[in-house]
């Protein structure tokens, strides 16, 4: 059923989006400043930061005292608690990229590809933390699904799986984990690995080659929505030639036609990529066969999907 009841509600996430985008809270966390030191650190207009700051004091996400301002403790909870059930954080910065993206529909209407964008080390961080959160509940259940049956110690590949979501669970299942991700993903996240987690990263674009091994199983989480039909039948070609005979290939994905939340995240897919969107269960049983994999199942683990198929060598 349509629902727009309340049209208004994207402001404050949006002020709140861009002062965590722009590092504004970040800043005003560090130290006590006024609103002239303020602009000055950040090379921000002052009249421009003094309305945001006041919108941002009326929400109750910062304060004002002696002239220097702070973060509320409800800002401080909502924005940096990672142990609070109100925290939201770097999330945010993901919902305001999207909603930015979203904005450009008009324009990719007409000309059916995406606006381009600069990414810089905030966005990167606001995605990850956008898809740790997504992943949170789901990830040990989806862990278990995709290594039934395999033994301890068995190798497995993450394509763009450096947020970690999955290779986690994976490895604490007994897996060795191998992770190929762009440089940036694989720069940020190597450094959070604990020494006993048994991850490695291969930096890499895997639309141009996947890294060479003989794995048990290929996990392709959230990856395929990000390409169209000829990369991901190319992938799963290379990812047939890495897997082991009867290896098997896991792809966690909205299925369309299966999945409620597929053709609007679609979209999501359409102003942000050139090729990508979400995929019908016949279109990747097709990509799969044409590949070199037989015995395709779906699971579905919280209105996400998961398919399994076996590589026949
Ligand atoms: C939507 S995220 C999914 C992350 C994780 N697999 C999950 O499900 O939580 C997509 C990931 O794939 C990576 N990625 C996208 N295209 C890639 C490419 N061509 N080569 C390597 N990594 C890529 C991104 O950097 C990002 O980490």
């Amino acid at each position: 059923m349509p629902n727009l009841t309340n049209p208004v509600a994207p402001q404050e996430l949006l002020v709140v989006g861009a002062a965590l985008q722009s590092g504004l809270f970040d800043t005003i966390r560090k130290g006590a400043y006024s609103l002239e030191e303020l602009a000055q650190e950040l090379g921000f207009d002052e009249r421009a930061l003094w309305t945001v700051n006041e919108s941002l004091i009326a929400l109750g996400y910062l304060s004002l005292n002696a002239g220097k301002y702070s973060l509320t403790p409800e800002g401080e909870e909502i924005l940096y608690d990672e142990t609070s059930d109100k925290y939201v954080g770097y999330a945010l910065v993901h919902t305001f990229n999207v909603i930015k993206a979203w904005t450009t529909i008009p324009q990719v209407l007409k000309t059916g590809a995406p606006v381009p964008r600069e990414r810089d080390q905030q966005d990167i961080k606001g995605f990850m933390y956008a898809m740790k959160r997504s992943a949170k509940e789901v990830a040990d259940q989806v862990a278990h699904v995709c290594l039934r049956d395999l033994p301890k110690g068995c190798k497995v590949l993450d394509l763009g799986g450096g947020p970690l979501n999955y290779a986690r669970p994976f490895a604490a299942a007994g897996a060795r984990v191998t992770v190929q991700d762009q440089p940036e993903v694989c720069q940020m996240m190597e450094k959070t690995l604990q020494p006993h987690e048994t991850i490695e990263f291969v930096p890499g674009d895997f639309t141009e080659g996947v890294v060479a091994g003989e794995f048990d199983m290929a996990f392709l989480g959230n990856i395929c929505h990000i390409y169209g039909e000829e990369e991901n039948t190319l992938l799963f070609k290379r990812v047939h030639q890495v897997l082991k005979p009867g290896g098997r290939i896991a792809i966690l994905d909205l299925v369309r036609g299966v999945s409620k939340r597929a053709e609007l995240f679609a979209v999501n897919m359409l102003v942000n990529t050139k090729t990508g969107g979400t995929w019908t269960l016949q279109q990747y049983t097709n990509w799969l066969e044409q590949a070199g994999f037989d015995s395709v199942q779906m699971h579905d683990i919280a209105g996400r999907q998961i398919i399994l198929a076996k590589a026949n060598k």
